[in-house]
Order: structure tokens, then sequence, then C-alpha cells
């Protein structure tokens, strides 16, 4: 058995990892959330590594609220900085090989085209900060390392831009979604199986990947296609350029997966058929 610790496990992605593993038989996970195991408690985080010496650590902790964390961005890089760096550390202490999330929001947006891995990053708000130290952390304290930078994550679980907008859309809310930043939803279902194939292969090498469904869109056409989904009044959805926030956003966030797609043997789906199976 492959013994992996998983992090994090309440939230959204944990919860997807949990639901998908049992298709993994070779895979017994240990699923802790923030309260059984807080990474911020560096002295238990250690002394799970002593006691249990998984084989595998995924990270699916963080601090994720993205203009929350312009007014709290010292909490925003304890979770998503200090934190990482402690596991990373134990990680290479206890012989453990290290998945953590990371995000599109580590770039600028500023690039007319796909980003790449080896892309240079520029994070133009406190949560990208955040993570991007995170990941140089990693890269610092440990070789046996996967950072999967993914983008628009959202499945049927918690609070994520897809049930939010299905709910307001149920109760007939109109909404007005932006048309000026381009990205790749991806479905955590997905990326939790991504995620189960990368421990369950073994050999792939080590370093930062990118993880998204295929094909660009908005986050405009995006909540249209929701709407279409679920039956509802389309032209609920207004277009508009500009959706005032806290945060800025960059407005490409589009990743090229093709590394991970080769390295897995794995054919990655397009957003709108990844969306269809929440139906
Ligand atoms: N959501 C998105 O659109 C995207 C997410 N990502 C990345 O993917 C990963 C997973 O995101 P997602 O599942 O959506 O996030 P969620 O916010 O749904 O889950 C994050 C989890 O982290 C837990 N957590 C927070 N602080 C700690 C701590 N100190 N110790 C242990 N656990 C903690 C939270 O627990 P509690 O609620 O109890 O605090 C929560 O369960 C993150 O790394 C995120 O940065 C990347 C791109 C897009
Ligand atoms: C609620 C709402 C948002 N928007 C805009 C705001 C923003 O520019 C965009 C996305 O909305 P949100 O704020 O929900 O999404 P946001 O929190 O920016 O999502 C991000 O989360 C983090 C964790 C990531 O790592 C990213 O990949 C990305 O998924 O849509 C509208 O245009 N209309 C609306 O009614």
């Amino acid at each position: 058995m492959i013994n992996v610790l998983l992090t994090g496990a309440n939230g959204q992605l944990g919860t997807c990892l949990q639901k998908k593993v049992n298709q993994f038989p070779k895979i017994s996970l240990d699923a802790k959330n923030s309260s059984e195991l807080n990474l911020l408690k560096f002295d238990e985080v250690e002394a799970y590594f002593q006691n249990y010496q998984p084989d595998f650590c995924v990270n699916a902790g963080a601090y994720t609220q993205v203009d929350l964390a312009e007014d709290e961005a010292k909490k925003a890089f304890s979770i998503n900085a200090e934190a990482v760096e402690h596991l990373a550390k134990m990680c290479a202490k206890y012989n453990c090989k290290l998945i953590h999330i990371s995000t599109d929001y580590v770039f600028d947006g500023k690039k007319k085209s796909p980003y790449l891995e080896t892309d240079l990053t520029g994070p133009i708000n406190a949560y990208g900060a955040s993570k991007l130290i995170g990941e140089k952390a990693i890269e610092t304290h440990l070789e046996a390392h996967y950072i999967l930078r993914t983008s628009w994550l959202y499945s049927d679980v918690g609070k994520n831009f897809f049930t939010s907008m299905k709910n307001l859309l149920n109760k007939g809310t109109q909404l007005k979604i932006v048309t000026s930043q381009k990205g790749c939803p991806t479905n955590a279902y997905h990326l939790a199986e991504v995620i189960l194939k990368l421990i369950e292969k073994a050999e792939v090498a080590y370093g930062i990947y990118h993880f998204s469904n295929s094909e660009a869109t908005t986050w405009y056409a995006f909540t249209k296609e929701i709407a279409r989904l679920i039956e509802v009044d389309e032209d609920l959805v207004l277009p508009t350029q500009h959706y005032p926030t806290k945060a800025e956003r960059p407005e490409n966030s589009v990743l090229s997966c093709a590394k991970i797609e080769n390295a897995l043997g794995y054919k990655i789906a397009d957003w709108k058929t990844a969306l269809s199976e929440l139906k």
C-alpha cells in the first residue's frame, strides 16, 4: 500500500480526493481536517510524520479567500507560505514526497498565450503572492515535490463559484459577470483523479505541473453554461467588462497543461464536458 497523508481534508479538493480514492485500491489515504492536523501547529505536524512516516503528503489545506487576503495578508502568508515551508521541511526530514496545490494567480495575466510551467511569475494580489512564496519554499527545502498549479476550481462541494452561481440562478437572481478575465475552469474531481494517478504512477519527474480542464473561456461564458445546464433562463446572466473587487485578478489565467498530460498519459477533458458531469 502507498500511505498518503491528506491535509486540509474538509475543503473542496480534500473532499473530492476522499470521494475518488476508492477507485485507487493501492492508495491508503489518512484524511486530516484542519482541527485534526493544523498546519500552523508545527510540533503536531512533526509528531504526525514521526509516528506515521507517510510515503506521500497531499496538501489540500490553504487560505483561499482572494479578496479577504488583501486585508488578512498575514494570515494568508502564514498558511500558504510559512506552514507550507514547515511541511516541506518535514517531508524532507521524514522522506515523504509532497504534492502541493498552487494557482494560476501566481502569474500577472499579461501574457497573450497559455502560461507554461517555466514562465515568469508575478502575482498581482496577496493570495497569489502568498501561494508563490509557498512554492519557492518547497523548491528550496524538498527535492521530492510536485507543485500542481490549477485554476478556477469548482465542484458540488462547499462554496465555490459554481455552487454560488447555481444557488443564485435557482433563486432567479440577475447576475452581472465579467468578460475581461480568461481562464480554464477545473472540475475538482478531475484534479483529484490526476493527483491520485500521480501517486500511483510513482516514476513521474518532480517539479511544477499545470492542470486545468481544457479550452479557455471567461467567467461570463462559464456562468452562462451553468445556467444552460441547470435549465434556468440564460438571460439572467449579463456580461460586464468590470466587476469591482478588492483584489485584482489576472486577465489571462490560461495554463498550458501539456506537461502533465504527457507525464501521465492522461487525456484532459474540455471544461464544458467536465462541467456537465456535475449536473
Ligand atoms: N478554489 C479554487 O478556485 C482554487 C484553489 N487552488 C488551490 O487548491 C487548493 C485546494 O483549494 P480548495 O479545496 O478549493 O480550498 P478550500 O478553501 O475549499 O479548502 C481549504 C482547506 O484548507 C483548510 N485549512 C485552512 N487552514 C488550515 C490549516 N492551518 N491547517 C490545515 N488545514 C487548513 C481549510 O479548513 P478550515 O475551513 O477548517 O479552515 C479548508 O478545509 C488550495 O491550495 C488552493 O490554493 C488553486 C486554484 C484554484
Ligand atoms: C460573484 C461575482 C464575481 N464576479 C467576478 C469576480 C472575479 O473577477 C471573478 C471570479 O469570482 P470569484 O471571486 O468567485 O473567484 P476567485 O476567488 O477569484 O477564484 C479564484 O480562487 C482562487 C482560490 C484561485 O486560486 C483561482 O484559480 C480562482 O479560482 O468573477 C462577477 O463578475 N460577478 C459576480 O456576481
